[in-house]
Parts: C-alpha cells; sequence; structure tokens
C-alpha cells in the first residue's frame, strides 16, 4: 500500500485498542479457571484470534457478541485433545504460554506457526518444560515450530532461573506450575511484564513475588472472572512517537496501560525531555490519559533494568531518537534479534533506507540525532513484523516528498486492525 507522506500536524483524541498481552492471558485464565469468564474491549487482532481459535480447538466454549467475550472454562481437565495441530500465526505469546498449559494435560498436541514465528526460538520453554515432564520434540537448544508436546498429567515442580528477560517463559512456568505437585521458585532475570502474576491472583490464585523471585503453589483450581481490559501502551507508543516528531501535533490517548512494567517509554520520552502529561490516572484499573505534543527533544542512554519495560517499543523509539539532538544508544536489547523480525537489523535497515544514521550493534543501536528523512529509493517490506510496519507508516509522515510503498501492510493487523483509520482520525482534525 501507499503510505501517507508529509503530515502537517497530528490532533486529536483516541483510544487506543486492548492490550495484547492481557488479552491473550484473559482467554487462557477464561480457559483454565472453573465458571465464565467475562472480558470487555478485548483487542481483535490476529494474534489474540490464535488464542481463542486454539482453546475452541480444545473444546472450550467461547463466544463472542462481537462487543464482549464470554469464556466458558472447565478447568485444566476439561481442555480436550485438538483435532489437528494448531496453528499459532505469528503470535510468540500464544505459543509460548500455551506450552506450559499443554505441558501439563495428558495428550500430544503439535504447535505451528508462520514463517517468521517458526524461525523464532523455542528451546527457552522446552528446556524447563522438559525438565517438568513433559516430552517436547526438537533438539535440546535449537527448539522451533512445529513443535510437538506430549503433557504429563503428574508434573513436577520446578526451581529454575531464567535464562533471558521473558515474560513469556516466565507466563509458561507459572502455568505449568499451577498443575504441578509441590511449590515451583521462578526467579526472574530482570523484572518482565507481570500481568500473568496479577491475573493470577485475580482468578483466585496463589502466588508470592518477592523482588525477582516467583512462588507458586500447585495443583491450583481458578474461578472465571470479568476482565476489562485497558488500551495497550506498546500501540499508544506509535501515536506518542508520532506527535512528538511531526510539527504542530497534539495527541490525547485515552484509556492506556500504565502498568509500572510497561511503562518504559514514558520515562525515556521523560528523559528526552518530550512535553508529555499524564492525566485522569485510574489506580485499580491501571490505566490514565496521556496527552503528548510537539516537542525538542534531546538523545539518551537505554539499557539495563529498563529494556523489558519497553522492550516492544524499542522500534519506534529508534525513529524518535533520529528526530533528537544528538546521540541516543541502545545496549542490552539483544532479545530484539527473535521478535517477529530480527528488529536490530530491520529497524537499521528501513530507517536508513530513508536517511538516518542508526549503527546496529550487537545488543542495540547507536543513534544519531536531527537526520532528515526522505523517501527510500524502494517499497520497505514489513517482512511480517507489525510493529515494523507501523513504524514505517509513522516515518513517512516526516518525509517531505516522493512516494512510499510499504509490503505487507496487512501484518499490522497482528495488533493493531484499526492502525490506519486511527492514523486518518488524527490527520483529519489537523486540517
Ligand atoms: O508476555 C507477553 O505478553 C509478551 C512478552 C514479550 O516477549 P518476551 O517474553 O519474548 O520478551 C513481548 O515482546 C511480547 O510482545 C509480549
Ligand atoms: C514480540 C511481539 O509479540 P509476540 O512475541 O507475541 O509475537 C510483539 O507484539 O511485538
Amino acid at each position: 500500500m501507499k503510505l501517507t507522506i508529509h503530515s502537517k500536524g497530528l490532533n486529536g483524541v483516541l483510544s487506543v485498542p486492548g492490550d495484547k498481552s492481557i488479552s491473550h492471558r484473559s482467554i487462557m485464565f477464561g480457559a483454565i479457571a472453573h465458571g465464565e469468564t467475562l472480558i470487555h474491549d478485548i483487542l481483535r487482532g490476529e494474534d489474540v484470534y490464535s488464542t481463542i481459535e486454539a482453546f475452541r480447538a480444545m473444546g472450550v466454549q467461547i463466544e463472542d457478541d462481537e462487543q464482549d467475550i464470554r469464556v466458558l472454562g472447565q478447568g485444566f481437565k476439561g481442555l480436550k485433545k485438538p483435532q489437528k495441530a494448531l496453528d499459532m500465526g505469528n503470535s510468540g505469546t500464544s505459543t509460548r504460554l500455551l506450552s506450559g498449559i499443554l505441558a501439563g494435560l495428558p495428550f500430544e498436541t503439535t504447535l505451528l506457526g508462520d514463517d517468521s514465528l517458526s524461525k523464532r526460538p523455542m528451546d527457552r520453554v522446552a528446556i524447563p518444560l522438559r525438565l517438568m515432564g513433559a516430552s517436547i520434540t526438537g533438539e535440546t537448544s535449537r527448539v522451533k515450530l512445529p513443535m510437538t508436546i506430549q503433557g504429563r498429567s503428574r508434573l513436577q515442580k520446578i526451581e529454575y532461573t531464567l535464562p533471558v528477560a521473558s515474560a513469556q517463559v516466565k507466563s509458561a512456568l507459572i502455568f505449568a506450575a499451577l498443575q504441578a505437585e509441590g511449590d515451583s521458585i521462578i526467579v526472574e532475570k530482570e523484572h518482565t511484564r507481570s500481568h500473568t502474576e496479577e491475573m493470577l491472583a485475580q482468578f483466585g490464585g496463589e502466588i508470592k513475588v518477592i523482588g525477582k523471585t516467583i512462588y507458586i503453589p500447585g495443583q491450583q483450581e481458578l474461578k472465571g472472572q470479568e476482565v476489562t481490559v485497558p488500551g495497550d501502551i506498546s500501540s499508544a507508543a506509535f501515536w506518542l512517537v508520532a506527535a512528538l516528531i511531526v510539527e504542530h501535533s497534539k495527541v490525547t490517548l485515552k484509556n492506556v496501560g500504565i502498568n509500572e512494567t510497561r511503562t518504559g517509554i514514558l520515562e525515556v520520552i521523560t528523559a528526552m525531555q518530550g512535553l508529555l502529561e499524564i492525566s485522569e490516572v485510574d489506580e485499580t484499573a491501571k490505566s490514565a490519559t496521556v496527552t503528548v505534543r510537539t516537542s525538542s527533544l534531546q538523545g539518551t542512554e537505554i539499557s539495563g533494568d529498563l529494556i523489558p519495560r519497553l522492550i516492544d517499543e524499542l522500534p519506534i523509539i529508534a525513529l524518535l531518537a533520529t528526530q533528537a539532538n544528538g546521540q541516543t544508544i541502545i545496549r542490552d536489547a539483544a532479545e530484539l534479534k527473535v521478535k517477529e523480525t530480527d528488529r536490530i537489523a530491520v529497524v537499521a535497515d528501513v530507517l536508513n533506507a530513508m536517511g538516518a544514521k542508526i549503527t546496529p550493534t550487537d545488543d542495540g543501536m547507536i543513534i544519531e540525532g536531527k537526520t532528515k528523512l526522505h523517501a527510500p529509493q524502494r517499497a520497505i517490506n514489513t517482512l511480517g513484523d507489525h510493529r515494523i510496519g507501523m513504524m514505517a507508516a509513522i516515518a513517512a509522515l516526516l518525509v517531505e516528498e516522493g512516494e512510499m510503498e510499504l509490503e505487507r501492510a496487512e501484518a499490522i493487523k497482528t495488533s493493531y486492525p484499526q492502525f490506519f483509520e486511527d492514523l486518518n482520525h488524527l490527520m483529519k482534525k489537523s486540517q
């Protein structure tokens, strides 16, 4: 598709779609709990549909009246062997979290994915789940999809220190630990998003978190709940950056999720001297209104324990840094290489084709500021990565002349189906 170039300003108010991480988990907790779970404001993105279809294929009744979703759970034991392999599409979260559930179920299941997901590492879940007693196909250190899991109904408890900072691996082990015999202990490498721990408590489960150590008793039974999904800060990030870098902009985003394990981008914007206001904070829903306006920005350094708190925002933060005064350095972010694409290489490639000066490193990027972006000589391809597609669409707004073509733009539906409608809404308000 042809991208809109040269925005004269983005203005208006938006509610971004539901949080993807919480949406996946609301289906999963609903399916393993007993009774009805009612979900409001779920993300209707393709990744979440992969999770919904997987649980339907395992016999869970999931009703959708196009407003709310009702999941009628019958506990772990209510899950049945699916008739065929489960297609996880593009979704790493569906695959890894589901592995932890399947590890304790007494049947064999095969998980498949698209080209991008089939290249991503699954040994990070296979290794600890095997230690708990599940059988998982593949070589020890190179497990990829398709992956077959033969679960074991008497899973052993685990004491495990995560070798990577990953909420997906942590969550897979929490789901397995809930089915195990005895108490499990999981130690995080860095604090990562805490949605699984929080939702487990909400569904009546027992969990204790002390620093980076998580204690979970085995053989728990959960009860269905009502869940309202807040807006996704990872989707809001595209408008935050767009408003900061496009002249004459002011954008207000309502109902943005502000769980503190996710708000690294707000800290980066503040450190870069971006004009940012947070209002209408709802402590219970963990959401707030965030307003940003065009700003004169300073380069910064992003590293260490901040990285897991903004991991999915780094592509769009890289674009932000190209417009700041001075250099920005991103370190400790090697995990970017195993997302939907190698996001270090692809971000540098796309933005450098537009005139940016980004040097990819082993674990991040060095980004020169104040670079003027122009239309690239070639079409940009998302390579199936939704966040690369949205980042390119925002970068296009800075281009003054020429044309920009985005190939495989449909990947954006993974996490933000109405992205271009929302862009048009903010552009119209500016005319
Ligand atoms: O648990 C989750 O919902 C997610 C965790 C992160 O992945 P990792 O656990 O692989 O870092 C993140 O990149 C992904 O978009 C969603
Ligand atoms: C990495 C992402 O998702 P997943 O791992 O679920 O594919 C993402 O949404 O940026």
